[in-house]
Parts: C-alpha cells; structure tokens; sequence
C-alpha cells in the first residue's frame, strides 16, 4: 500500500538540525547541520558508529526531546518551538521500538499490547480487544496472548513490542536497534515482519540499526558520522531522495 492520497510526500523533513549536549564547557555538539528528508510508506535505515548520534536523532524525531537549533517538521508539525501539545500529538502518530523490548513484567502479552492503545487514549474503545488480538495475530502471537514476558522468548517478547507499538496504527514507526538482542535468524524474521506489516499499512519506518545481515531489507541505508549524514546507499536511495535524478538517470539507461 502507497501514502494515503493527498498526504504530503515526505514524512520527516529535517534541516540545518544541531543539537548538542551539555552547557558551557561542558557543552557538546552530537548533530551537525544535519539536513534528511525521510519519504512517506518508506523503510529507512540509519547507520553509523557508536555515539554518532543516531539515537538522539530518533529521538528527535519522535518528539521525545526538542529541537535545539534548526528544523525538524515530523507528519506536518514543525517541532523547533513546539507546544507541549504539538508534542505529545507527534508522538501519537508515531510508535515506538527500542532495543530491549520494555514490555511490563506484571502484564501479559495482551496486556501489554493494550498499553500501545492506553497512550493515545484509545484503551476504553469498545473494539479495543479486537485490535490488540488482530494485531496480536498478525505478529504471530496469538497462542501466548495470555503469557507473561518471563513465559515466552526473546524474540516472542519483541514481537510483543512491535505489536504493541503497532496497534494505535501509528503513521510512522521509529525503532532504535530493535535486533540487538535477538540472535541472527529470528533477529531477521522480526525485521521482515516490521516490514510486511509497514508496508500493508503505507507505514513510515526509521531504524536505527548495526546488523549488515538485514540491510536488503530497507528501501534506503543512510549512514551517519560525528552527527553528520555521510552517505546514501541502498537500491531505492537514489530513487527517493532524488526522483528527477532518479528518472533521467533511468530514460538514459
Ligand atoms: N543525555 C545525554 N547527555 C549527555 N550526552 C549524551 C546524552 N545522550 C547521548 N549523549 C552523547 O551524545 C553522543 C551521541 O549519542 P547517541 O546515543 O545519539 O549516539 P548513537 O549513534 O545512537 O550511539 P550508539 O550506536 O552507541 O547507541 C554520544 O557521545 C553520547 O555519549
């Protein structure tokens, strides 16, 4: 499935971004004039060292801090500025995946999922169950819908976090080394089902990722240094971020 019909093309327009930590002596550029644009209904990875600032970027975007200096526009909302409440309206539309899963030990996996829908105020909908088992099905889960995290494996638990970021059917999903504590194979399957289920639903993706072994998954690699974007690569990158290259390059060929 493509962006819905009269969305903008671009999910995330990023411009001149700098963001530092620290004050004073102390204070610490980890973005440089950083300008991406991310398509929307795209798979894109970011790569890139340790401390590159990869991390803080998706954080960024997610609304989860703010924008410093420079320009950050996420689904329509510019967030240099930001109100608390174009904030906390971002972060509604987009879901969330980290590297350790974060599900709550006390809960079940059902339960769990039924968090995702708790923040965007949408738990008390008289289909709410409905949409945490369809989701619940679509990662493959359905049998330990009623287990607790300690009950099911590692990647089980990650696909209850998928779900979990999945089921308020955000337009953007943001996911910081979701494989890293999942061994090559199911690390590979749970980023194919990411992938499946984005592009059913014309979902935005942005992860941050060290894992060469799944790199065909994405339709653009983009590689960060010293909080600076170093290169594009990928079958689709030329495609996407520069489509009237892109066609003249195709009608020469
Ligand atoms: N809250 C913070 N306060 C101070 N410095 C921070 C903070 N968060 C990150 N940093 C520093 O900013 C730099 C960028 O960190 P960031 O986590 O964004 O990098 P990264 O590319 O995601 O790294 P990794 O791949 O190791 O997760 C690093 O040098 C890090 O130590």
């Amino acid at each position: 499935m493509n962006a819905p019909v009269g969305a903008p093309r671009l999910a995330i327009e990023i411009s001149h971004l700098n963001h530092w930590y620290g004050e004073g002596d102390l204070r610490r550029l980890v973005l440089r004039d950083l300008s991406l644009t991310v398509e929307r209904g795209k798979t894109t990875f970011l790569m890139g060292p340790s401390g590159c600032g990869k991390t803080t970027l998706l954080t960024l975007v997610g609304a989860l801090r703010s924008v410093m200096e420079g320009s950050v526009k996420v689904l329509g909302h510019e967030l240099l500025g930001a109100s608390e409440t174009v904030m906390v309206e971002t972060r509604r539309l987009a879901g969330f995946i980290f590297q350790h899963h974060n599900l709550h030990r006390s809960l079940t996996v059902l339960q769990n999922v039924r968090m995702g829908l708790e923040v965007k105020g949408e738990a008390g909908a008289q289909d709410a169950t409905a949409r945490c088992m369809e989701v619940i099905s679509a990662v493959g889960l359905s049998e330990h819908m009623h287990k607790y995290q300690d009950q099911i494996s590692g990647g089980q638990k990650q696909r209850a976090a998928i779900a979990r970021a999945l089921v308020g059917k955000p337009e953007l999903l943001l996911a910081d080394e979701p494989t890293a504590a999942l061994d090559s194979k199911t690390g590979r399957e749970v980023i194919e089902l990411v992938q499946r289920l984005a592009s059913e639903r014309g979902m935005t993706v942005l992860m941050v990722t060290h894992d060469n072994r799944i790199l065909d998954i994405a339709d653009r690699i983009v590689e960060m240094e010293d909080g600076r974007i170093l290169a594009e690569t990928g079958p689709k990158a030329e495609e996407i971020a520069h489509p009237a290259r892109a066609k003249t390059a195709r009608t020469k060929a």
